[in-house]
């Protein structure tokens, strides 16, 4: 489901530099009252350009992080108003495409806001987690909307979510299905768990496995991490399978959860392997004493 850009345990994420000298530092506050000086198209060549990174690695673009925050923003105000409407004022199935497309945007949305508040030195374009998942992730979110789609378009009533909401019953109706139930579950407990992790790992989370052990990265053992010893992964795990069972997807059901099984499995073997090497018998101990809450994991 991703790609080896977010996956690899090969490339330690680097922090960008912030005492780094280059000439594409921001200048000083004051000379940004001259228009001369920055936002200006006839600025001259040491002049940072507004529309790229104002820091050196080029990631912590804060024009891209603006942009993907207002895109996230609206996709996630308009498609939650279309899923409200699509299921009380007009009822259909349907409404679940933009209820899905809404928990995507939340979902993008919480990795940035999460990583900005509490490891704030990582909270660069990519902690949005929107491109370096790569072309499976967004294969495999393009084919839940179209499965859902098209089983209500083809097959209305014969799919698990169409037996559920007919065009004609309200979204409260009498018969909501357990298995409408516990995606709703699913994805809540998903989604608060992923990001209560991110926030109690703070500085020691990051998006890219380490490979190597970097100064103040200590064991987190408490909060979540007391019960479950990969929490964001179990949220992550359990929200995917949420979202699929929301929208009453059971070919991408079965596609997800093999899908995800098989990333969270080899990762979390090859990120232990990491974190026996940083922290030893602690962590073997730890390991032993605390699961990981997905099954077979
Ligand atoms: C994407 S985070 C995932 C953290 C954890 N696996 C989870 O699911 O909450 C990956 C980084 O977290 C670090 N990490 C994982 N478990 C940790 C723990 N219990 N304490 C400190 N760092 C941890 C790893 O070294 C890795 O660089």
């Amino acid at each position: 489901m991703f790609s080896n850009a977010t996956t690899s345990g090969a490339e330690p994420n680097k922090a960008p530099n912030f005492t780094h000298t280059s000439k594409y530092i921001s200048p000083p506050i004051h000379d940004r009252t001259n228009s001369n000086a920055s936002f200006s198209s006839s600025a001259s060549t040491d002049a940072p350009d507004p529309y790229t990174s104002i820091y050196p690695d080029g990631k912590m673009s804060l024009a891209g992080i603006s942009l993907r925050a207002m895109l996230l923003g609206t996709s996630l105000g308009v498609s939650a108003s279309m899923a409200l409407f699509l299921s009380t004022v007009y009822p259909t199935p349907l409404w679940r495409v933009p209820f899905f497309v809404a928990s995507l945007s939340l979902f993008h949305f919480l990795e940035f806001y999460v990583t900005a508040k509490y490891n704030t030195r990582y909270a660069t374009v990519s902690a949005f987690l929107l491109s370096s998942n790569g072309w499976a992730y967004n294969l495999a979110h393009g084919s839940a909307i179209v499965e859902c789609l098209v089983a209500h378009i083809f097959w209305p009533g014969q799919t698990a979510a169409g037996r559920t909401f007919t065009v004609t019953e309200p979204f409260f109706g009498s018969s909501i299905s357990l298995l409408l139930v516990g995606g709703f579950v699913l994805l809540l407990i998903g989604q608060v768990i992923r990001t209560l992790a991110m926030a109690q790992a703070a500085s020691n989370f990051n998006h890219h496995v380490q490979s190597q052990h970097q100064e103040g990265h200590v064991l987190v053992n408490t909060g979540l991490y007391r019960y479950l010893r990969h929490p964001s992964y179990f949220g992550f795990f359990w929200w995917g399978l949420g979202t699929q069972l929301v929208l009453g997807n059971m070919v991408c059901f079965v596609g997800y959860s093999l899908v995800l099984w098989r990333f969270f499995s080899s990762r979390i073997r090859r990120e232990e392997t990491y974190l026996i090497s940083f922290f030893g018998d602690e962590y073997v101990q730890y390991r032993k004493a605390t699961p990981v809450g997905i099954p077979g994991i």
